[in-house]
């Protein structure tokens, strides 16, 4: 990145730690400056231990599109395009500046739609799933994306932690999904097994990893290993995956109830104009100042009243 958008010494950003379902994000204010958040800042304020600590850092950007840019990364600092979570916490925290109940978000992966539905509730219209191998994207072409063999996992890690889960699902919604169907959500131990499916050579832009219980026709029970985060307590894209692989492939109904570790989400995959929309709470944590050196980096951050 060029040093012409780097921060003036002792220059600082506003910021919000917001979440949705307790997938937790910083949500960096740069709308009015020319200083741009990149991976190593995000990297840093991420770190539960050194920095703010966040499964994902937003950066807010001006757009000729929308009310704002935003800017998404993952905790380990890889830029992605869609985040459901805190599309909804943008919504929530441009009805509170603006008093509007419905905004436009630019992404990376194009404009989505949100309303504010109360002070901490909202809904985002997360646009239309992709299908296509190459949309996901896959390393190779395959027919059918609604069951596609993933083959062993774990490679290059000792000869008895190489697991084969067989078939999944996998789906674009703005950033890519595996989704797994097992009897116990619970049962699975994800901690050990998300990383290598994360990287699985099937996933050249590695993936999200969802393991989902059906429950029946309207309920379905989801544990999430985010890629560049790890598990998180919530996926809202994931939600928004299993949702749509799930009526693709006969297991459950078009809307219905996601149940995260951090609690439900509603998602429905529109029949009239094949758009998925996620609504659920979202909940404000604190407010802040981050510092940044002249070359970009964190040097210090406050909460403020
Ligand atoms: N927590 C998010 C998804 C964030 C991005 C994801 N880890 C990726 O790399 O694609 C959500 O709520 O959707």
């Amino acid at each position: 990145m060029s040093n012409v958008l780097r921060a003036p010494a002792g220059d600082h950003l506003r910021y919000w730690k917001m979440n949705g379902l307790g997938n937790d994000f910083v949500i960096a204010d740069t709308r009015s400056t020319s200083f741009r958040v990149d991976g190593a800042l995000a990297r840093a304020l991420s770190d539960r231990d050194e920095g703010i600590g966040c499964d994902q850092v937003a950066a807010l950007e001006p757009s000729d599109r929308a009310d704002l840019f935003m800017r998404i990364f993952n905790a380990d600092g890889s830029e992605v395009g869609a985040c459901g979570n805190v599309s909804r916490c943008v919504a929530v925290l441009l009805a509170d500046e603006n008093g509007l109940e419905h905004c436009m978000i630019e992404t990376a992966s194009g404009v989505i739609a949100a309303t504010a539905t109360s002070t901490d509730t909202a809904s985002v219209d997360m646009g239309a799933p992709k299908f296509g191998w190459i949309d996901i994207p896959l390393a190779h072409p395959v027919d059918d994306t609604s069951e596609v063999f993933i083959g062993p996992a774990g490679a290059g890690a000792a000869e008895d932690d190489v697991f084969d889960l067989g078939l999944a699902s996998v789906v674009n919604v703005g950033n890519p999904h595996c989704v797994f169907w097992v009897d116990d959500a619970e049962a699975i131990d994800l901690a050990r097994i998300g990383p290598a499916l994360e990287q699985h050579p099937l996933f050249p832009e590695r993936v999200n990893v969802s393991m989902a219980q059906v429950n029946g026709p309207d309920s379905i029970t989801l544990r999430v290993w985010e890629r560049g985060a790890g598990l998180t307590r919530a996926c809202g894209t994931a939600a928004c995956a299993v949702t749509v692989a799930a009526a693709r492939t006969g297991r459950a109904k078009r809307h219905l109830t996601v149940n995260l570790p951090g609690g439900p989400l509603d998602i429905h995959w529109r029949a009239s104009d094949d758009h998925i929309i996620m609504t659920g709470p979202v909940e404000w944590e604190h407010r802040g100042e981050i510092d940044i050196s002249p070359m970009g980096a964190l040097t210090g951050f406050r909460e403020v009243a």
